[in-house]
């Protein structure tokens, strides 16, 4: 690595046939940083998130994780959580575990086991029969039980009850490692924004601000939900 970046992510443009989902999008990420990537529905963030994991190809530009483009090491260092299932719905949360616990080196099986507990799941329960906010669960759980430096979340907690995401934020900032990156895609601002160092807004396709959270509050006065209430009003 020629620098300190874990991310860099240099004048992506993607097309999707003639759409340009990503036009022209840089951006860089340190170590040990939570970032939240927020934008209104169609800006661009799940085709970023995609990109960084190697599920797609940018049209043009360059992409480094740890100074490598997308590929078998950056595979072995990111932990990604799609905005949709891909899980085995017939399998139980024990079988998903161990499932995990065979695929993954760097997966810590005694992590999920304590999470499972902590988050009052039962490991017998097939994943078909958990409720929608429960499965969300049982698939950060698998997440983030990985010792990653890079996690990417898209829309990690939107089916889990008001009540319960403070307390699932604080089991995933308690059990990811201080030197390892997240990024977290979410229209829950308000619910997620304490946790996040940085945030990058993006809008149709282009980055409107990559600030820290520090520095909004203080140049704008505002929290991270209300300046995007006002930049992105309909
Ligand atoms: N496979 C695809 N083929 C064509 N267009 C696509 C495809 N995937 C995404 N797009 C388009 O690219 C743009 C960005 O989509 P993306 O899914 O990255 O947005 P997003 O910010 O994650 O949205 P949301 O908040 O609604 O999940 C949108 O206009 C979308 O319609």
């Amino acid at each position: 690595m020629t620098n300190n970046y874990l991310l860099e992510f240099s004048n992506i443009t993607k097309k999707y046939g003639s759409k340009v989902a990503l036009d022209n999008v840089s951006f860089n990420l340190e170590p040990g940083k939570i970032i939240g990537l927020l934008g209104p529905n169609g800006s661009g963030k799940s085709t970023i998130l995609k990109l960084v994991n190697g599920l797609l190809q940018p049209t043009e530009g360059e992409i480094k994780i740890m100074g490598n483009p997308p590929g078998i090491m950056s595979k072995s260092i990111i932990s990604y959580l799609p905005e949709r299932t891909y899980l085995n719905e017939w399998m139980k949360i024990s079988d998903l575990i161990n499932f995990f616990a065979d695929f993954y080196i760097d997966f810590d099986i005694n992590k999920a086991n304590e999470m499972v507990i902590a988050l009052k799941l039962d490991p017998n329960h097939k994943l078909k029969t958990l409720s929608k906010g429960n499965k969300e669960k049982v698939q950060l759980i698998l997440v983030m039980s990985r010792k990653a430096k890079l996690y990417l979340l898209d829309e990690p907690i939107g089916g889990v009850d008001p009540a319960t995401r403070d307390f699932i934020l604080d089991t995933i900032i308690s059990n990811y490692l201080s030197d390892a990156t997240l990024m977290i895609s979410t229209h829950l601002i308000s619910d997620i924004e304490r946790i996040f160092d940085e945030v990058i807004l993006i809008n149709q396709g282009t980055i409107y601000k990559h600030d820290s959270v520090d520095n909004i509050r203080q140049q704008t006065g505002k929290s991270v939900d209300q300046l995007f209430r006002e930049v992105f009003k309909c």
